[in-house]
């Protein structure tokens, strides 16, 4: 099996070539959408005004605190699909203990992660590199961890402590989210508890995944993860200081540079589809570079698995259609997960 933390460190040690260049096979053939918009450099994107939602105000008893969050909480949902999220009460110790056992985890001897490579795309512990490599005709610079995190909780043994810092930070995760959910669903004009009854989100899929990209020797020729939106409804994403992300916004790709100890939230393909495309899912790549590991580490939130779900109807206007396609939201991720990552394309199949 390839990764591409084995070859970062076999070129990094093969110091008999002073330019080491890149594999053919990590060469990124461009998509539409990287040809096609601008790029905006990090100054540029200093004068752009990410949204910023402080999840303090989410929560808050003061009622008219409480509305303006939800106000810009439904801003961002509408005009981005991302926004950063400050105030959220995660420790920095505790953020800072899950990105020193995700590099745990990539520091154990190769056959403590070989077990959960290969085997079927949704396995409840899963890990691998690039996207799909069974369809992939170039691969990505990235390693990945997946677990099933909820309903039931799935996570590596080793290395010690691993798991139990993974379940600490994958309920603090869903809490959240819980919360956003509510200021969401009054966002678009229903009580709070509205979007929690009808995906039933108590008993809802969350999978947690730690994205690894280690220093790539050529990162202009080379992607981490190709424009993509996330297929759930909400997902939380951290990450170390180094910067990947571009989000898609206006045609520009605008490169993020987060808040300290925030964290990045898309909104989803089934929140597209809940709403009826009110709230549009995100898409976003990671580009990689050649100073260092970046890892992120990003938990995804939606329905039950066995559940089908098609735009609400409450949230359908008198004489709005339906857009998108009911679909078991199981079938949706096969669907994801079998295919290369490209843009929205897994929602096009459910556009009605
Ligand atoms: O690593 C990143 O910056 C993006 C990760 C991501 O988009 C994902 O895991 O779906
Ligand atoms: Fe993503």
């Amino acid at each position: 099996m390839f990764s591409a933390k084995k070859l970062a460190e076999s070129s990094s040690s093969s110091s008999s070539s002073s330019v080491v260049g890149l594999p053919s096979e990590y060469v990124y053939l461009k998509n539409n959408s990287d040809e096609k918009y601008i790029i905006l450099d990090d100054e540029e994107a200093q004068n752009i005004t990410i949204p910023t939602i402080d999840f303090s105000q989410l929560i808050s008893s003061n009622s008219s605190d409480r509305s303006k969050a939800i106000q810009q909480l439904g801003h961002a949902c509408t005009h981005w699909g991302f926004f950063m999220l400050i105030n959220h009460g995660v420790s920095e110790t505790l953020r800072e203990e899950l990105l020193r056992a995700s590099q745990s985890f990539y520091d154990l001897p190769e056959q403590d992660r070989k077990q959960y490579e290969g085997g079927n795309i949704l396995d409840p512990i899963k890990c691998g590199t690039s996207f799909n490599v069974n369809v992939e005709k170039n691969l990505l610079w990235r390693d990945y961890l997946k677990c099933h995190v909820h309903p039931r909780f799935h996570a590596p043994l080793k290395p010690t402590g691993f798991s139990k810092i993974i379940e600490t930070y994958c309920k603090t995760s869903r809490e959240i989210v819980g919360e956003l959910l509510k200021g969401i669903s009054i966002s678009l004009g229903q009580e709070e508890n509205y979007i929690h009854k009808v995906i039933n989100y108590e008993s809802g899929f969350q999978i947690f995944v730690i994205n690894f990209y280690p220093p790539c020797p050529k990162p202009e020729l080379a992607m981490g993860l190709p424009p993509h939106s996330d297929h759930g409804l909400l997902s939380l994403l951290l990450q170390n200081d180094l910067q990947g992300l571009q989000v898609l916004h206006n045609c520009k790709w605008i490169p993020i540079q987060p808040l300290p100890n925030s964290f990045l939230v898309n909104t989803g393909d089934h929140m597209e589809i809940l709403t009826n495309g009110k709230y549009k899912s995100n898409i976003h790549r990671a580009i990689v570079n050649n100073k260092g590991t970046r890892i992120t580490i990003g938990a995804a939130h939606g329905p039950p698995l066995d559940d089908t779900f098609g735009p609400a109807t409450q949230l359908l206007g008198e004489h709005d259609l339906p857009l998108y396609q009911a679909i078991k939201y199981r079938d949706y991720m096969n669907l994801q997960q079998s295919n290369a990552l490209d843009n929205k394309s897994c929602l096009d199949h459910v556009r009605i």
